[in-house]
Parts: C-alpha cells; structure tokens; sequence
C-alpha cells in the first residue's frame, strides 16, 4: 500500500508541488510520509505546515524514503544521483526520475546496475489527481512496478511504456496540459469578442473542453465521431470548424507536438 510508503520528492518545483498536493488529497496518506526537498524552501511552507517533512538534505531524504521521486531539471539529474548514490540501496529503495530526456541509460552512468530505476512523466494535473502519468523501466519486477503504478494511480491515471516512447508522451501528456490550455485562452478570447466578459467565457470554455474530454473518456469514440453530431449540415459549427482549419488549426497542432518532440528527442 503506497500509504505504508515513505516518498521523497528531490527538488520539488513546479511538478514536484503538484505531485505532493495531489498525494495529501488522499485520505489515508500521512503527510509525515512525504519528505520534500529543494535549495531554498521558503516556497513549500504550506507543506511543512501540514505535517511534509521540507528541508534541502537530499542525502537523508533520499536514505528514509522508500521511494525517490527526482524533480529537479534534466541538466542536475547526474549531480543529484552522484550525491544520493551513497545512500541508495537497491533492497529498499525505487528511484523515480521525471526528468524529461534523461534515459535510463544515462542514469545508469552513475548508478549502480542493481539500482531500481523508473523514468516517470506526469503532468501538472497531478495537483487534482487528474494526471496521465508514463512509466517505463528495465529491471523492475511486477511487485515494484505495481508500487510505482500506485503511486501514480493515486495522482490521477497510470500507463507502461517502453523507453523509445518516453519522449513522446513527454509531449502529449506533459507539455500537452499546455496545448489545451492555449486553446482554452484563444477560445476565451474569441468568446469575449463575441459578447462574453471573460469571467463568463472562461467558465463556459471550462465547462465544455471538461464535457469533451469527459465524453472521449467515458463513450470511449473518436473525436470525429462526436464532431460529426455537433456539424449541422449548411450549419455553424462546420463554418467555423472550416475557416479553423483554413487557418491551419490542425496542422499547427501537430508541427507544434513535432517541434516539441525534436527539442527533446536525441
Ligand atoms: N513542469 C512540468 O509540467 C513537467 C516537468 N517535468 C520534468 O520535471 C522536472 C522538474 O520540472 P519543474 O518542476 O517544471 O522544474 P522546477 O524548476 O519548477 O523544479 C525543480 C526544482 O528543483 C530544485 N533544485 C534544483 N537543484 C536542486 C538541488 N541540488 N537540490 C534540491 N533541489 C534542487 C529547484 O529549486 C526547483 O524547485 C524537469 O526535469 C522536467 O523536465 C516533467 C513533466 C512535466
Ligand atoms: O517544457 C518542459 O521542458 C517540461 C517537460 C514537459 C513539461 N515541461
């Protein structure tokens, strides 16, 4: 049970404050399970005054957690992992990196091959347990990828990937919050100019981009499919669907997923 689990989140940032929000969600999640770790921890009082252990000692949050979640940016994975090496025993404990672009491989530079290693991409909706989280690794056995897919499960939703994937969901369920969340606003901004203050707008928007995802989830169709119920012949909606497109709606969605994914992939 991931409530019986000591977490450590090392470098705790923007996903990292996400991903322990949505963990306190839980009931049966003892905050003084969760140790949060960063340089300046000013940021994380409101943790500290739940109960989370917050101080900057990566080395001992490492050596009490049963699972180490890595949160700093990409370029100080390899100092964090040669500074908690020491402590790290692949008896007790999972190391959990959500660094983007970091192969396992790479991690392996440091680590010691017995090290259980995960790579992990959530995304920010983690903060209402409302994350599509990837995982992958190479040497886990079934009991600890079950630990790590409850951890997970427990922010939100849980998929094993292979590696070479990583980087893709990286853009689709990571920086993807991003794309909606620009649609969002440029479809604010268009109700505004409609007639709609934006408080109005920004709840209509909210309301009906929730109602399609949640139709997607739950009739388990194609998004045409559902488009298809919406296009009245001769009608609104495949006017402006139409000129959407004449101004490259679709296409700039996807060169933009493909420029995302060649900033990473290597
Ligand atoms: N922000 C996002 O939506 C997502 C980020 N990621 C990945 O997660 C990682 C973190 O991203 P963000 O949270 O956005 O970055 P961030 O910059 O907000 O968080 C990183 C944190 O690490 C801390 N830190 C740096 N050096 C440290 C050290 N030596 N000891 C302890 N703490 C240290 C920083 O103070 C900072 O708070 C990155 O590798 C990123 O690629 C992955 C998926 C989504
Ligand atoms: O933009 C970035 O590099 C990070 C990785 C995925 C989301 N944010």
């Amino acid at each position: 049970m991931i409530s019986n689990l000591k977490i450590a989140i090392i470098g705790c940032g923007n996903l990292g404050t996400s991903i322990a929000s949505g963990l306190l969600m839980r009931e049966d999640f003892d905050p003084k399970n969760l140790t949060l770790t960063k340089r300046n921890t000013a940021s994380l009082a409101e943790f500290e005054a739940k109960g989370v252990h917050v101080h900057s000692d990566n080395l001992s949050a490492a050596q009490y957690a049963d699972l180490v979640l890595l949160g700093v940016k990409p370029y100080n994975v390899t100092n964090i992992l040669r500074e908690i090496k020491p402590v790290l025993d692949p008896k007790k404990q999972l190391l959990i990196s959500l660094a983007t672009g970091i192969t396992l491989k790479e991690m392996y530079g440091v680590l010691d091959a017995q090290t259980v290693t995960f790579r992990a991409m959530p995304n920010i909706a983690a903060d209402i347990q409302e994350s599509i989280t990837c995982v992958c690794h190479e040497q886990a056995n079934p009991i600890q990828l079950e630990q790590v897919k409850e951890l997970f499960d427990s922010i939100g939703f849980t998929i094993s990937i292979d590696e070479n994937l990583m980087e893709a969901a990286t853009v689709l369920g990571a920086c993807g919050i991003a794309y909606v969340l620009r649609f969002m606003r440029a479809m604010i901004q268009g109700g505004i100019q409609i007639g709609f203050d934006s408080v109005t707008a920004s709840k209509i928007v909210n309301q009906t981009v929730k109602g399609a995802a949640e139709l997607m989830i739950q009739k388990n169709v194609h998004p045409e499919a559902a488009i298809d119920k919406v296009t009245t012949p001769k009608g609104c909606t495949i006017v402006g669907l139409n000129e959407m497109e004449h101004q490259g709606f679709s296409s700039a969605m996807v060169r933009g997923v493909i420029a995302s994914y060649d900033k990473i992939a290597k």
